[in-house]
């Protein structure tokens, strides 16, 4: 552990506020952390880490004494100037951002001249002005606001945050915004102060605040951009994991997000890119590029059904083996995963599906009604007619595909995330078809882009 610095508070103990908090702990920051669910901060006080995600059970456990978990955002207010706040931001009906767990921390807010809020949690443009304008009729105009967007990505969070690209920070350029630019200075590059691998950008709290949104949507048209790539390499016979290699290799291009699969799911992106497209047609702009990677999202997630269909006929009665519900690897998160609208659509279409997930199975029981949950991929793949992959996890990836193929009853394995080796797949017997690829050319696509 590092000297002391700086106390902190944290409001909301969801991903981005424990790792926020166990990060900053980590860094030498004492931090007390509230949240209005009891029962969470119960469990966190018993030492339990309500979410799955890697080394931060370990990271939580290494900073213990640094860390304060209670319902009560009083010991916050009193030990820390600074008040990360990481309450969730879930889609309206419109698509809206819903920000009730954001105004609902403002409006807790006491008048101070020595407190700022610090937002964490993705907010539309024009949150901060509005929050800067409530404080000021409401008396509390010294309560200071910084916009520091956060970029971890579930999964590989804790190393995100340690060692992040770029540090954000959209303020007024006052103390707060300097206090915020402290903290993090361990992390950020020597020019900086700190030595780590992150560039500060320092601006003003709109364009912090577009930063983080522009940031998602741009990864998310690059999802869907190699995704239609893939679907007209269907049509004409490239693989698409050779073009995104031989694309990825332009550095303006990169070769990051160009993994074609059925979509892309999890708590961000389905609900940012849509927030963005709502935050402009209400300022007056058709962002008209945003609808279409939805639709082709959509779109993407349901071509599985098409090509199973082309495999086995129809789909009623045929026993259907889901491996990975989780929308990506080394997480338990459901939210938005491609998984969900798969099994709905199979079921819909007169199949029964059953699935296996190495870790998000508990999590993903109540959404998935009438499906069976298996305790390991073979026993998924018993008696199945196809087999579809997914959720890339390392041990999917790992799985013997002769194994797989001896236990079902059909032999069609789709291969929804490019990630197993076609031709041992056809070598075992199986007909394979990945996306945007045939099994002639397809060699598993590198892991962890
Ligand atoms: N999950 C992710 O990977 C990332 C999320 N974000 C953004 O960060 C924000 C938080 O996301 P998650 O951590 O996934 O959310 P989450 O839903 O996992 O956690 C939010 C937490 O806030 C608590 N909460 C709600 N209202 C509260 C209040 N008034 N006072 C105290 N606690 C309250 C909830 O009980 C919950 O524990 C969202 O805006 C999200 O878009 C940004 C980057 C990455
Ligand atoms: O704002 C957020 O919450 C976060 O959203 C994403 O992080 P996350 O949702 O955790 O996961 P990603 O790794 O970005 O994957 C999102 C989805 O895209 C899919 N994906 C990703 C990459 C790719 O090449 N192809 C692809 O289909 C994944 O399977 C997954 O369903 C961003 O990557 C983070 O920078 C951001 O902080």
């Amino acid at each position: 552990m590092s000297a002391a610095r700086e106390p902190i508070g944290v409001i909301g103990t969801g991903y981005v506020g424990l790792v926020t908090a166990a990060g900053f702990a980590e860094l030498g920051s004492d931090v007390v952390c509230v949240d209005i669910d009891a029962e969470k901060v119960a469990r966190l006080n018993r030492g339990e880490i309500p979410i799955y995600e890697p080394g931060l059970a370990e990271l939580v456990a290494k900073n213990r004494e640094r860390l304060t978990f209670t319902t009560d955002i009083a010991p916050a207010l009193e030990r820390a100037r600074l008040l990360f706040v990481a309450v969730g931001t879930p889609p309206t009906y419109s698509g809206d951002a819903d920000l009730s767990a954001v105004n609902a921390v403002v409006g807790a807010m006491p008048a101070s001249d020595r407190h700022a809020l610090v937002m964490k949690s993705t907010v539309p443009v024009g949150t901060g002005a509005n929050t800067k304008r409530l404080f000021a009729e409401q008396g509390k105009s010294g309560f200071r606001y910084v916009s520091c967007p956060e970029f971890l990505k579930e999964g590989t969070a804790v190393a995100d945050f340690l060692a992040p690209d770029r540090v954000v920070v959209g303020d007024d350029g006052d103390w707060a915004g300097d206090a915020v630019v402290d903290l993090y200075r361990p992390l950020l590059v020597p020019d900086e102060g700190g030595n780590g691998p992150g560039q500060l950008v320092r601006t003003d709290i709109a364009s912090a605040e577009m930063v983080k949104l522009a940031s998602n949507a741009f990864l998310a048209t690059k999802i869907s951009f190699i995704n239609e790539i893939a679907n007209v390499c269907e049509e004409t016979g490239a693989d698409v994991v050779e073009v995104a290699r031989g694309m990825g290799l332009d550095e303006r291009i990169g070769p990051k997000f160009l993994n074609a699969g059925i979509g892309f799911g999890g708590s961000c992106f389905p609900k940012d890119v849509t927030a963005l497209k709502q935050l402009a047609g209400n300022s007056g702009y058709h962002f008209q590029l945003l609808n279409s990677v939805i639709e082709v999202n959509e779109l993407q997630k349901r071509r599985v059904i098409g090509k199973l269909e082309k495999h086995l006929g129809g789909l009623v009665g045929k026993r259907i083996a889901l491996l990975g519900l989780a929308f990506k690897p080394n997480t338990d998160d459901m939210r938005e995963a491609s998984s969900l609208v798969l099994a709905a659509r199979l079921q819909a279409a007169g199949a029964d599906v059953v699935a296996h997930d190495p870790i998000s199975g508990e999590v993903a029981k109540p959404m998935l009604r009438g499906v069976e949950l298996a305790p390991d991929a073979l026993s998924a793949a018993h008696g199945a007619d196809a087999v579809v992959l997914v959720t890339e996890w390392q041990e999917f990836r790992d799985l013997d595909l002769a194994d797989l193929r001896a236990a079902m009853r059909g032999d069609v394995l789709i291969d929804g995330r490019n990630a197993l080796d076609g031709e041992a797949a056809v070598a075992a017997g199986l007909r394979y078809e990945g996306i945007g690829r045939t099994a002639r050319s397809a060699a598993p696509a590198a892991a962890g882009v």
